[in-house]
């Protein structure tokens, strides 16, 4: 389904902190671009850390509001965030943050994304668990102003394979600029703008740029029943 229009840049592993894992450099354009490393961490300390997290998180499935509608989230989630953040609110639920000294796994996680990404700061996690292939996230971005107007994003992924897509955002404004027809720009984008990522257990995939901006993401569902899948997602927030 993806059409690669950008050029990948895949760096030789000795140029990267990270012991020997090939990345690569997707550049979607005006300023938004992805890391994708699928070797990121070792398979056997990955499934240890599938099996820590699986247990002992304390996972929770909210009820959220959205369009107005109250629903049961459709995947499990829990959040950590460093002393004096500010609260996280999203789809009308306020998640009780945990301290990173609660789970010392999630530490060295962090640890080992911070080595791979010279320069970042991570000071909070969102953990998603998907259950099954009926489990998803739908279209969004992380695009809350506590991030900042660049966030960068680091996706750490473990289980079962599910498929990550990335849709361009409609942009309306230069539809018009352009004088084309609405309906006609509006397929192109369908077909080229979406990019689609199979995240791999152990892998890690970046956000960056505008991607939240211009960019907006998924995991669907899947017709197959599916084994369970953790992923977290580490994020900056600004005070
Ligand atoms: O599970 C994933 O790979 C993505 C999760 C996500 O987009 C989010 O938590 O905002
Ligand atoms: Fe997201």
């Amino acid at each position: 389904m993806s059409l690669l229009k950008f050029k990948a840049v895949s760096e030789p592993a000795n140029s990267n902190p990270n012991d020997g894992a090939k990345r690569k450099i997707l550049d979607f354009g005006n300023g938004s671009d992805v890391i994708y490393i699928q070797r990121f961490l070792p398979l056997d300390q990955s499934w240890k850390w599938f099996d820590y997290l699986d247990k002992e998180i304390p996972w929770t499935r909210p009820t959220i509001r959205v369009f107005g509608r109250s629903c049961v989230q459709p995947r499990d989630m829990c959040y950590v965030a460093s002393p004096g953040l500010p609260e996280l609110m999203y789809s009308g639920y306020q998640p009780h943050a945990y301290s990173w000294d609660d789970y010392p796994s999630l530490r060295d996680i962090l640890d080992a994304v911070h080595k791979a990404l010279p320069g970042s700061s991570f000071n909070s996690l969102l953990l998603n668990r998907y259950k099954g292939g009926n489990d998803y996230v739908s279209w969004h971005s992380d695009d809350e102003k506590l991030y900042g107007p660049t966030p960068e994003i680091a996706s750490v992924s473990f289980g079962c394979e599910r498929e990550f897509i990335l849709k361009k955002k409609p942009s309306k404004t230069s539809r018009e600029k352009n004088g084309e027809p609405v309906g006609k720009r509006l397929k192109q984008n369908i077909c080229t703008d979406q990019h689609s990522f199979t995240l791999k257990h152990g892998s890690l995939l970046v956000m960056r740029g505008y991607t939240q901006r211009d960019w907006l993401h998924s995991v669907p569902k899947r017709a197959k029943p599916e084994t369970t899948r953790i992923n977290l997602t580490f994020r900056h927030v600004f005070l």
